[in-house]
């Protein structure tokens, strides 16, 4: 991570990412803070985050309910300014939703009028692609979710996890340099949420995109990130960031012996007595 103690807040971000090593590619969150409300009703939400992310990163954020997990994620989007600090992707600053970053919901909002392969084909036609590239497109896309028998399925003929993975087809099929994910998972029941996680997994795998989720959940962490962050509250602030030592040993075959393995278990201890740390 670059020295950012000597720039200025938002106002000089532009000048200080260009004439600094932020210019490496990749994305960096420099000295985030971020306050809601104003005057005696103001209070902060984030306090100087600061992280540096590359592109083929897979990164899980951990964290107490209300730590700020979603506010993050939403400046990373560019959809809330910061009070201070600036994201830079490939170094330049961002600030609004663009096609660089693609984000993905706990509910998959899909257009209930257009088929699983019509709503993955929607953001390349408003991004002005052709109707046989974004046919093409999109079938790759559904070839990697793994939908290709329910392409042609309108939503509400889709099951919850079939619409996660059109949800996320959607969001990688404009090639974004970044997938934000804000508990996308969380809606599934248990069996689903397992088959998701390998599966997204495998499609991080075969992407390499930089992938960062947010998550509640200790073991989806542990089984899905190559690095772990945990947040505390009040405001939200990074307390640890963790190199996962199981993320390379889990795969199809390994995952549910990794789960049960002591190492698993002596891992979410560690983790769950952090984000219990943040209560005392
Ligand atoms: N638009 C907003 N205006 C005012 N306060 C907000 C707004 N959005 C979030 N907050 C507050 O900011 C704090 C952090 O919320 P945020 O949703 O970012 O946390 P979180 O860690 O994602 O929580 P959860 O895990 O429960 O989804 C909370 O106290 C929340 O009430």
């Amino acid at each position: 991570m670059y020295a950012t103690t000597h720039i200025p807040k938002v106002i000089a971000a532009d000048a200080a990412v260009r004439n600094s090593s932020a210019a490496s590619p990749g994305i960096q969150l420099v000295d985030l803070s971020l306050s809601y409300g104003k005057g005696k009703s103001e209070f902060q939400v984030l306090h100087q985050i600061e992280l540096s992310l590359s592109l083929d990163e897979f990164i899980c954020i951990l964290g107490p309910s209300g730590c700020g997990k979603s506010s993050l994620l939403n400046i990373m989007a560019g959809y809330t300014k910061p009070s201070s600090g600036y994201v830079a992707i490939d170094g330049n600053v961002h600030t609004k939703p663009t096609s660089q970053v693609g984000v993905v919901f706990q509910h998959a909002n899909l257009f209930p009028w257009l088929s699983a392969a019509g709503n993955v084909e929607f953001g390349l036609r408003m991004a002005g692609v052709s109707k046989q590239k974004r046919k093409e497109i999109a079938a790759q896309y559904i070839e990697l979710v793994g939908l290709e028998a329910a392409a042609k399925r309108l939503p509400h003929q889709l099951s919850g996890g079939m619409k996660q993975r059109t949800a996320l087809a959607r969001t990688l099929a404009t090639e974004p340099r970044i997938v934000l994910m804000d508990e996308p998972f969380s809606a599934l029941d248990a069996l689903t949420r397992e088959a998701m996680q390998l599966h997204i997994r495998k499609i991080w795998q075969h992407t390499r995109r930089c992938f960062f989720l947010i998550t509640h959940d200790v073991d989806e962490a542990l089984l899905l990130g190559r690095r772990i962050i945990v947040m505390h509250p009040n405001p939200g602030r990074i307390v640890q960031d963790i190199a996962n030592p199981l993320f390379d040993s889990i795969n199809e075959s390994t995952f549910h012996d990794v789960r049960s393995s002591k190492a698993f278990i002596n891992m979410r201890y560690q983790l769950l007595s952090l984000i219990a740390a943040a209560n005392v």
